[in-house]
């Protein structure tokens, strides 16, 4: 116990010196928000809600306020939760400093009693080692000697418990935090980052960083540090609204909501790409049901191998970098065709020649994207017609002052001269007022012979014509998988739809023509989670909106449940995408989410898909129940014991029970089936928008991606529902890798293949 700590006297009167310090600081901000409060009311009667300057400035202020108070609030509680001891190479002394979520400094000597966990010296509190160490400061790297690293539990502003590092082990703390129970919302992890975790989360900011983490290696929960550590270190550079963060859905989105106002960080913007997409597009295009294709694929009755094949590789192909090869060769033809082969003329007098316009459009605004390069042209035609037509008038006033010349040259009578010479004058004059009124017509009608660009019909042009693809595609594809991919579009434009997959290529397609700028704000850093389902189409689009490729990916290939429209390898992302430029290429195989027996279960189903270059999860410190497989001969006794089940999880109050089925229509039959059995109080998941609000869920496995659960139930897992193939591998795995505590599998009759192949060391069949 703490107080047998031989330094327990002296921490704990830091510690009230802290509390006291925090009070303080507390009292003080809140008279200044309720000052600042007054004056906001004041300036609003004054200005009769108009706005002023004045306004702005004190809202700015109140903001600053209120966001201190609510990071004392986190203080209050527990002001800090570690200690590191550094003495700096040249220097006498070792200075102590004490890390919390929130800097505390005493305002009578501006002392910091307190710093926050993202300054550059607490990055050794989790990735130093005793003695000799160094930090990344913005002044350069700092060595030094780190002599003590040390852990406070502290309980109702009372010191519980003190850990020393070398003395008692670290893990204990860690240990404790991953034994709580779950409940509906992820959690931030300040107090037990692990080394290799910060070590992505002070990652470079300018590289790309892409992370391939384990099944509850902490992903999701290290990005969102991330961003808090960004947030903080380059203030001054990075704006919340500059940085976007991809979900996989809005289920997942009120999952993680809490984390980053608990770690001081709002208005980050968060959206699906499809939602992200839409809005790039600026269309509300009616899109195909995202989950009705995986469904389809997971279905063993309804479409045939070859046809299941097919649609994976029109999914896969509409997502490839192959596609934006193909595309940029099809645009490259359209754009050179763009300019018809023909002078600008008025009444049969030229006023730019083809070579002037083809000069114009290939050469001197070659620099513009092709629609705003139009435009140019259309504006600088706009601008110099007159001076132009002026030019030509000039021509035809020399042409017909020969033509007078001539007449009067000519042997005829004064009178017949007289007469000539007026009608070739007013046959002139007529035919410059008729290029004056036909000018901007003319130049209309010209501009009409102009192949049209419309982003959408130069899509499905391309994506419905075999033609078109087999000619771009340059033999790379079959005829036969391009006859499937425009037929299988074709049926989808037909009935109003997109899917998801023509999302990117429309984007890409927008961008290559209209310019990034048609794509609105470019981000200064973009997060994306889950990135294993997006496809390197995808990532191309992100990029494309990125001020500078500052990007934190992270995916696990082996949750790759979309992998037939994601990414199967890294390097297509690091080579294709990124061309190799600042990429920094990291592995996290720690879980920190299910016990030791979960996962080496779970590592023996992912083992089935028999990837070399996929490494297995190393399960780490906690040690629970083995996996339970239960074969029962009949539905209704399984829906029996997963009654008996939850009822007795309920009374040991664990937060978070889910039962995972393979589709959302077994869902629904399993939810009928509990009320049947008068089980209440479940939630039921199948679409999307939804949030889990704790307790019960029944829910299927590609929703409950990204979430976790105290304890999971997985449902018929039995030979004829889960079949030997990746899909089927990969779906078991994640729903396996949901169980913090413990998992029961259900099957009916025989259990699946992938569980008959897991060693029967690692279970307990019932
Ligand atoms: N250093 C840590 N200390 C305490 N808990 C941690 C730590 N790292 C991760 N965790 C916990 O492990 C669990 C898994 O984290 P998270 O969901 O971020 O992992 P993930 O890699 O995104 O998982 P998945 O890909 O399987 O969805 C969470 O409960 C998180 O709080």
């Amino acid at each position: 116990m703490a107080n047998k700590h031989s330094d327990y006297i002296e921490e704990s009167t830091y510690l009230e010196k802290t509390y006291d310090c925090v009070d303080k600081e507390t009292d003080y901000i809140k008279k200044e928000v309720d000052i600042l409060e007054e004056k906001f009311f004041q300036i609003r009667k004054a200005s009769g809600g108009g706005y002023s300057n004045d306004y702005e400035l004190t809202q700015h202020f109140w903001k600053i306020n209120a966001k201190k108070l609510n990071e004392l609030k986190a203080a209050k509680i527990k002001p800090y939760f570690g200690r590191i001891d550094f003495k700096r190479l040249g220097d006498d002394e070792t200075q102590t400093y004490y890390i919390g979520k929130t800097s505390v400094v005493e305002k009578e000597n501006d002392k910091r009693l307190v710093i926050d966990w993202r300054a550059p010296i607490a990055s050794l509190y989790y990735s130093g080692e005793l003695g000799e160490a160094m930090y990344t400061a913005p002044e350069g790297l700092i060595m030094g000697d780190l002599t003590a690293k040390r852990q406070y539990e502290i309980e109702n502003r009372k010191l519980i418990n003190i850990f020393d590092k070398g003395l008692t082990p670290m893990d204990e703390f860690l240990q404790k935090a991953l034994w709580q129970k779950k409940d509906n919302r992820l959690k931030d992890i300040v107090t037990t980052i692990q080394s290799e975790q910060n070590d992505i989360i002070r990652a470079d900011r300018k590289n790309t960083v892409i992370v391939q983490g384990a099944a509850g290696s902490g992903k999701t929960t290290i990005v969102l540090h991330r961003i808090a550590y960004l947030m903080y270190t380059y203030k001054n550079i990075l704006k919340p609204e500059n940085i976007l963060i991809i979900v996989p859905n809005n289920l997942f989105l009120n999952y993680i909501r809490d984390v980053l106002p608990g770690l001081g960080v709002d208005e980050i913007k968060q959206s699906t790409f499809e939602d992200l997409a839409l809005k790039l597009l600026e269309k509300d295009y009616s899109l195909t049901n995202a989950e009705d294709k995986l469904i389809n694929l997971l279905d063993l009755q309804s479409l045939s191998n070859e046809e299941k094949s097919k649609i994976r590789f029109t999914s896969t192909f509409k997502g490839s970098y192959l596609f934006k090869e193909i595309i940029d060769k099809f645009l490259e033809d359209v754009i050179n065709n763009i300019v018809p082969k023909t002078d600008f003329e008025i009444n049969d007098y030229t006023i730019y020649t083809y070579r002037d316009v083809w000069k114009m459009y290939h050469e001197d605004y070659s620099y513009l994207p092709v629609v705003p390069r139009i435009e140019r042209i259309k504006k600088h035609f706009k601008e110099t017609l007159e001076k132009r037509i002026n030019e030509v008038k000039d021509e035809i006033h020399e042409k017909y002052d020969k033509l007078a010349d001539k007449i009067k040259g000519k042997n005829s009578d004064d009178e017949k001269i007289r007469e000539n010479l007026i009608k070739l004058y007013n046959e002139r004059d007529e035919s410059f007022d008729s290029i004056d009124k036909k000018s901007l017509s003319s130049l209309e009608n010209y501009f009409k012979t102009w192949t049209k660009i419309n982003i959408e019909e130069l899509y499905k042009d391309l994506i419905t014509n075999d033609s078109l693809l087999n000619r771009y595609s340059s033999g790379k594809i079959h005829r036969v998988n391009i006859a499937f991919i425009t037929k299988y579009s074709k049926q989808i434009f037909k009935n109003k739809y997109l899917e998801r997959e023509d999302l990117s290529p429309l984007i890409y397609i927008k961008n290559k023509l209209k310019g990034s700028d048609s794509l609105g704000k470019k981000f200064s850093h973009i997060v994306v989670d889950e990135a294993q389902d997006l496809s390197p189409m995808q990532m191309l689009i992100l990029k494309e909106i990125s001020s500078n490729n500052s990007f934190t990916i992270v995916g696990d290939l082996s949750q790759g449940i979309h992998s037939y429209r994601g990414i199967n390898d890294w390097n297509e992302i690091i080579e294709d995408i990124f061309q190799n430029r600042k990429t920094q290429y990291l592995t996290i195989k720690k879980c920190y989410r299910s016990t030791r027996e979960i996962m080496n279960f779970a590592n023996g189903v992912i083992k089935s898909l028999n990837r070399k270059n996929l490494p297995l999860a190393q399960p780490v410190l906690r040690s629970g129940d083995k996996p339970f497989v239960i074969n029962k001969n009949r539905i209704e006794d399984i829906i029996k014991d997963i009654k008996e089940k939850i009822e007795t999880f309920r009374k040991k109050e664990y937060k978070s029970i889910a039962i995972i089925c393979k589709t959302s229509k077994e869902c629904d039959e399993v939810y009928k089936k509990l009320k049947n059995h008068k089980c209440k109080d479940i939630q039921l998941i199948t679409g999307k928008d939804i949030d889990y609000n704790g307790g019960v869920v029944i829910i299927p496995s590609y929703l409950a991606k990204g979430l976790e659960f105290d304890i999971v139930m997985i449902y018929d897992c039995s030979k004829e529902n889960y079949i030997k193939d990746e899909l089927h591998i990969k779906l078991l795995y994640v729903a396996i890798t949901r169980a913090l505590h413990q998992l029961y599998i259900y099957c009916k009759n025989n259990p699946s293949e992938l569980i008959d192949e897991v060693n029967d060391n690692l279970y307990i069949k019932l």
